[in-house]
């Protein structure tokens, strides 16, 4: 007999991961405004990574509160540039910007996701993965998001790793799947512990 597990992620990509790898779950995603928490935090020097951490456990505390005996993972992802947090860009032109920032650079995604049950955070876990891009040609990212789209705008790289955003890239040291939104094989295993999943 399992627990129920909750998704407390509007991520679109986080669930089809989760489904991919064949988990029962429904998706409440938290109501938290994340740029007003982001904010203060931001004041005090807070490390990418750790910001990761704490926003996905803010999503899955604030969900967990309202879902007595659920398993509830919240999830947060930074992007990390010369000493700037990036976040998902609002428009296409924001988007090619971005894009053209880390050509031939080196960014970093931090990927995190916290376990909170009744309230509490239980579990917790940051994945860091750098991505070097080539060095694109304006005319490619012009392209690219022609071809891609609004769904750049849902990445906070304005890229999907599994999908065209491979050919920004150069180089990929660290979890593929933290890229694309969670570090799964760590979750996988937390959620077999707490008796969320079987195995
Ligand atoms: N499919 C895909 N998604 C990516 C990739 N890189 C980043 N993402 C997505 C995963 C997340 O949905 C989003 C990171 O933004 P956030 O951590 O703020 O999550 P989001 O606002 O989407 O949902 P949430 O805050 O959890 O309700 O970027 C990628 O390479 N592939």
């Amino acid at each position: 007999m399992t627990r129920p597990i909750l998704l407390a992620s509007a991520s679109v990509h986080r669930a089809r991961m989760l489904e991919a790898a064949g988990i029962a779950f429904e998706v409440r995603a938290s109501s938290l405004d994340e740029r007003a928490m982001e904010a203060p935090l931001k004041e005090t020097g807070v490390s990418p990574d750790d910001l990761a951490a704490i926003l996905a456990e803010a999503k899955a505390v604030s969900v967990s509160e309202g879902a007595p005996g659920a398993v509830v993972v919240g999830a947060d992802q930074t992007l990390s540039f010369k000493g700037e947090v990036l976040h998902k860009p609002d428009t296409m032109e924001a988007a090619r910007r971005q894009l053209l920032r880390l050509s031939g650079e080196t960014h970093r995604l931090h990927s995190a996701a916290v376990i909170a049950e009744d309230g509490v955070s239980v579990w917790r876990h940051v994945e860091t993965v750098s991505i070097t891009f080539r060095q694109l040609d304006p005319a490619f990212v012009g392209e690219y998001l022609a071809s891609v789209g609004e769904a750049a705008l849902t990445s906070v790289g304005a890229y999907q790793i599994e999908g065209r955003g491979i050919q920004l890239v150069e180089r990929i040291d660290g979890d593929f799947f933290s890229i694309v939104g969670l570090p799964l094989l760590p979750l996988l295993a937390a959620l077999r512990e707490r008796g969320a999943i079987d195995g």
